[in-house]
């Protein structure tokens, strides 16, 4: 199935589907790009084309390479154009509503061994599949943030998935350059669920006023040896896409009190301050914004 494989749909052109429509992009296939308005679009496109001159420029991507992706990039604001893909991937907002809808509208545009993958971080797999009449042949298949360089992507089967699905979307992620791994389609796969109490017990220390975030994510940093502090990490992901998260697994597992929500991320999306997509977050990005 992966040598059938030519051109690929990215549903969503935001922080997610930027990149990985890049990744794909980067891997020599055709890429249509998706997404409900035009200047989203092509926002998006520019902020491809440009990070693919900077990698090559830096000797991370071979420039003749470089040089023929935007010819393989094929934004569009029409799902229909979608006809031709035999796989496509869905980084839309984390609203199963939103998926379910958009995966129903799929089935009946694409080919019928089309495979049909979401980037979810914390919906069921299995629940998306159910909006379809073939769920054997859709997946998750979950990026990391920022895509062109993370080398994770979780392979999640649902209840229905095809074995031979999984196993396509494995080898197309390293074709991609990407170190699959298989999880279980539970709420939040492996990283999520790991993840979720980094950024919520961050927020309770802030809440209860045991330290401002900048202080919490240098002693991250410094003295934990991590990357990036919680409130770093979530002004990255994008407060929303956190906070459907949070609110996402919590409910998943019946209000498990480990995963409360804090008001303090739904205060910040409710004000609009959503991180660096939106150049202020727990910190000020308006400069590179
Ligand atoms: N941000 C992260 O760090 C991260 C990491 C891994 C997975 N994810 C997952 O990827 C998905 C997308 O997250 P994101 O951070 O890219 O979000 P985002 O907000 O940056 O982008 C979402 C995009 O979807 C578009 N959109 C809105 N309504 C749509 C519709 N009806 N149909 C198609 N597109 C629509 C928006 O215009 C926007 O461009 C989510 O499921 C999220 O959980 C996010």
């Amino acid at each position: 199935m992966l040598e059938s494989i030519t051109t690929i749909g990215v549903i969503g052109a935001g922080t997610m589907g930027s990149g990985i429509a890049q990744v794909a992009a980067q891997a020599g296939y055709t890429v249509r790009l998706y997404d409900i308005a035009d200047d989203v679009l092509q926002r998006a496109v520019e902020r491809i084309l440009h990070f693919v001159n900077r990698a090559a420029q830096k000797g991370r991507l071979d420039p003749e390479l470089a040089r023929t992706v935007p010819e393989r990039l094929h934004p569009t604001t029409d799902l229909h154009a979608f006809a031709d893909c035999q796989v496509v991937i869905e980084a839309a907002p984390e609203r199963l509503d939103l998926k379910q809808r958009l995966f129903a509208d799929l089935e009946s545009i694409v080919a019928p061994d089309a495979i049909l993958a979401t980037n979810t971080s914390t919906l069921s797999v299995t629940q998306i599949a159910a909006a379809t009449q073939t769920p054997h042949r859709v997946a998750g298949m979950h990026f990391f943030n920022p895509a062109p360089l993370m080398r994770l992507v979780e392979i999640v089967a649902g209840a229905q998935t095809a074995p031979h699905v999984c196993e396509t979307l494995a080898a197309l992620a390293e074709r991609m350059g990407k170190t699959p791994v298989h999880a279980k389609d539970v709420p939040g796969f492996i990283v999520n669920r790991v993840a979720r109490p980094f950024y919520l017990e961050g927020l309770r220390l802030l809440e209860t006023g045991v330290a401002d975030h900048a202080t919490i994510d240098r002693l991250i940093r410094e003295g934990g040896g991590f990357k990036m502090g919680p409130f770093e990490l979530m002004d990255l992901i994008g407060l929303d896409i956190n906070f459907a998260a949070s609110q996402s697994v919590y409910n998943a597992y019946f209000g498990e009190p480990r995963y409360r929500p804090s008001l303090l991320q739904q205060r910040m999306v409710e004000s609009g301050r959503l991180g660096r997509k939106t150049g202020r977050g727990w910190y000020d990005y308006e400069e590179d914004a």
